[in-house]
């Protein structure tokens, strides 16, 4: 699973080019459902900035009116729209070359993400079924908790569905790598931009496996404990914003 999970949404959109506008510039429709919440709403931001992106649809049961008047006066060429309900659920994803899906029930302290598994696993199976319905071609990036699980579950409705190809399916854990390269600057007292960590596994406790052997720039600071103690910082990255927001929900701005 992980070389596709390392990938962010920036990265595809360099990648894909499905058609060309009348201008001669790739056109990219990029879909995303949960769009109203709190990882959905920076994340519309970001793609609104994104040069890339020349249409931006945004998906949510409810509050996506509002987003996306909002989102839509920014001064990029993204032309924005805003779909709210089931009903809408098809023509908000029409044409889409990336779906991206924050949608579901974020963690609350003492949780841990599989207990997210009842609620986000019937969510994205119904988001899944339309996604193989209206833009099966599309790359889906997947971003509903328990990811390791919630991957899976897409993976068999887009075979059930005859749509599935692994190259198109992802599950997004780059924040795992986020985190790794944050505390390891920290840590090993260099420049954050310069950092780059390996991070391979799932996204969950220890399933999460950050390579800090194979960290560049390669230190000789770092003891066996400081090395554990990072691994166990990235590891629990998630529940320590957790804990911080203290039932307020889960990490969103880092995520986005
Ligand atoms: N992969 C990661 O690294 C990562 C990081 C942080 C959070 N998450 C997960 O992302 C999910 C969302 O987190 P959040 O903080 O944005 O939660 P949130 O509650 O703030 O937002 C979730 C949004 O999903 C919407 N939603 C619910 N059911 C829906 C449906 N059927 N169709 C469309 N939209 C629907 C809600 O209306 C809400 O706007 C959680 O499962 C969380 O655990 C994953
Ligand atoms: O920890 C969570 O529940 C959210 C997310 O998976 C994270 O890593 O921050």
């Amino acid at each position: 699973m992980r070389p596709s999970l390392m990938r962010s949404a920036s990265q595809l959109l360099r990648r894909r080019r499905s058609y060309s506008s009348a201008s001669g510039q790739p056109e990219r429709k990029v879909a995303i459902l949960g769009a109203a919440g709190g990882i959905g709403q920076p994340l519309s931001l970001l793609m609104k900035l994104n040069p890339l992106v020349s249409s931006l649809s945004l998906y949510d049961i409810a509050g996506t009116p509002g987003v996306a008047a909002d989102v839509s006066h920014i001064n990029s060429p993204a032309l924005v729209k805003g779909f709210v309900g089931e009903d809408q659920l098809g023509e908000a994803l029409e044409g889409s070359d990336i779906v991206i899906i924050p949608a579901g029930v974020p963690r609350k302290p003492g949780m841990t993400r599989d207990d997210l598994f009842n609620i986000n696993a019937g969510i994205v199976k119904n988001l899944c079924t339309a996604i193989a319905k209206y833009c099966p071609n599309a790359l889906v990036n997947m971003i509903s908790n328990p990811v390791n699980s919630t991957v899976p579950i897409a993976a068999e409705i887009f075979k059930k569905a005859g749509t599935y190809d692994e190259k198109r399916l992802f599950g997004v854990t780059t924040l795992d790598v986020v985190r790794a390269k944050t505390f390891y600057a920290g840590k090993a007292n260099v420049h954050v931009t310069d950092v780059n960590v390996p991070v391979v596994g799932g996204h969950a406790g220890i399933t999460i496996l950050p390579l800090f052997s194979q960290a560049t720039p390669s230190t000789n600071a770092l003891s066996d404990e400081d090395i554990k103690a990072l691994t166990k910082r990235t590891q629990d990255g998630g529940t320590e914003v957790v804990e911080a927001k203290a039932g307020k929900g889960s990490a969103t701005l880092s995520m986005a």
